[in-house]
């Protein structure tokens, strides 16, 4: 079976998504585009997909079997919503939505309609470099995790588009997902450090420090820079009681040079985590194709929305600020993780 499938929002990720979809992948086929800005949809259809004038009539079209959402977050929740109510599958881009409110709002919906239907982007838990490190602290050989540095650096953002909460509701979602699920935990603090100020990026407030409190006392060191100018460079390292693990760094070939010894490094998301998209969709194929999803939920973009609220409020206060989540409705349970064995322990 091929799986039919309707792209919202043709912009830079939805014109790569489109190009995996259409050239890397197999058993799905893109019957369906739309854009607020239609000229782009229209260039970015693939021959013999239908442009539509809105999302709504691209997600009840019978042409379409499964939904792809990369517009811009605020319009997430809407599409979202739209699609659970027609029992479609949908993939959507991070940030899943972009307040605590609209996250419940899409967990309510696909609650009552009963069956998983939403994946969130976090594509770095589809990464090989991520499996393996969370494999080595799954195995329990280093012993509990205790500290995670995770550096997060873009070469640059749009400036003007690109603004001061975006590190945070933005670019720090993926650093709380990886967090959560590396060494699965739970976020219940988050700490905002500002240092000085980049002078790159006009007004942009950047360089930014999160702490992420977890539930277990482990602690997550976010370094968020988004106009580091060298190129984009993700890093990241737990340290354990008895180890540490780090992602290694990606290979590339050595240049030896005038300058000395170097090794390119990607430009930006786009590069770095080729791979980890294409199996973020070949998952992603195999579930819409049976009616459902799996890979990171509502659930989870729900958490790290709770996050980036609780960092965007911390750099106001200046103070640690508490996250707080509801219990976890059964449709996302999937086990108990060492965040939740250890209050219950300690309870
Ligand atoms: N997982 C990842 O690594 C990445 C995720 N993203 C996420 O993907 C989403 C899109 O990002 P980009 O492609 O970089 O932005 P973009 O600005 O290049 O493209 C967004 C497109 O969505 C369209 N759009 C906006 N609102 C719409 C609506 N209500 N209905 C229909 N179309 C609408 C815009 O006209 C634009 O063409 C964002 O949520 C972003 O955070 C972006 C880059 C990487
Ligand atoms: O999701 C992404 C972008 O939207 C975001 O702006 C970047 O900071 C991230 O590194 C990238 O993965």
């Amino acid at each position: 079976m091929v799986l039919k499938v309707g792209v919202i929002g043709t912009g830079m990720i939805g014109q790569d998504h489109i190009r995996r979809l259409t050239q890397v992948l197999s058993g799905v086929e893109i019957t369906a585009v739309t854009d607020i800005a239609l000229d782009r949809a229209q260039s970015a259809a693939p021959a013999g997909a239908e442009v539509f004038e809105t999302p709504e009539a691209l997600i009840a079209s019978d042409k379409v079997d499964a939904i792809v959402i990369c517009s811009w977050g605020p319009a997430h929740e809407e599409q979202l919503l739209t699609a659970i109510a027609h029992g479609k599958p949908v993939f959507c881009e991070k940030p899943m939505v972009t307040s605590e409110e609209a996250a419940l709002r899409v967990m309510k919906a696909e609650v009552a309609f009963g069956r998983r239907l939403v994946q969130v982007g976090f594509m770095r838990r589809f990464d090989a470099d991520y499996r393996r490190l969370k494999a080595v602290i799954d195995s329990g050989t280093l012993g509990a995790p205790l500290l995670y540095k995770s550096c997060h650096r873009n070469a640059s953002v749009p400036e003007g588009l690109y603004t001061s909460e975006m590190p945070l509701n933005d670019t720090l979602v993926h650093d709380a997902d990886i967090s959560r699920w590396l060494l699965s935990d739970e976020v219940v603090g988050v700490e905002v450090r500002l240092p000085r100020r980049s002078s790159k990026g006009g007004e942009l407030r950047d360089p930014h420090i999160v702490l992420l409190h977890c539930a277990s006392g482990a602690i997550v060191d976010v370094e968020i820079s988004v106009n580091i100018g060298y190129g984009y460079d993700i890093r990241g390292e737990v340290s354990c009681e008895a180890g540490i693990a780090a992602l290694p760094n990606r290979p590339a070939t050595v240049i030896s040079d005038a300058h000395g010894y170097r090794q390119a490094l990607p430009a930006d998301w786009r590069e770095r985590f080729i791979e980890a998209y294409d199996q973020e969709f070949r998952e992603w194929i195999v579930a819409a194709g049976e009616g459902t999803a799996t890979g990171p939920s509502a659930w989870d973009g729900y958490a790290a929305t709770l996050v980036a609220d609780a960092a965007l409020r911390a750099v106001e206060s200046g103070v640690l600020e508490p996250v707080t989540m509801i219990e976890k409705p059964a449709l996302y349970t999937d086990g108990i993780s060492l965040g939740q064995a250890l209050r219950e322990e300690n309870a």
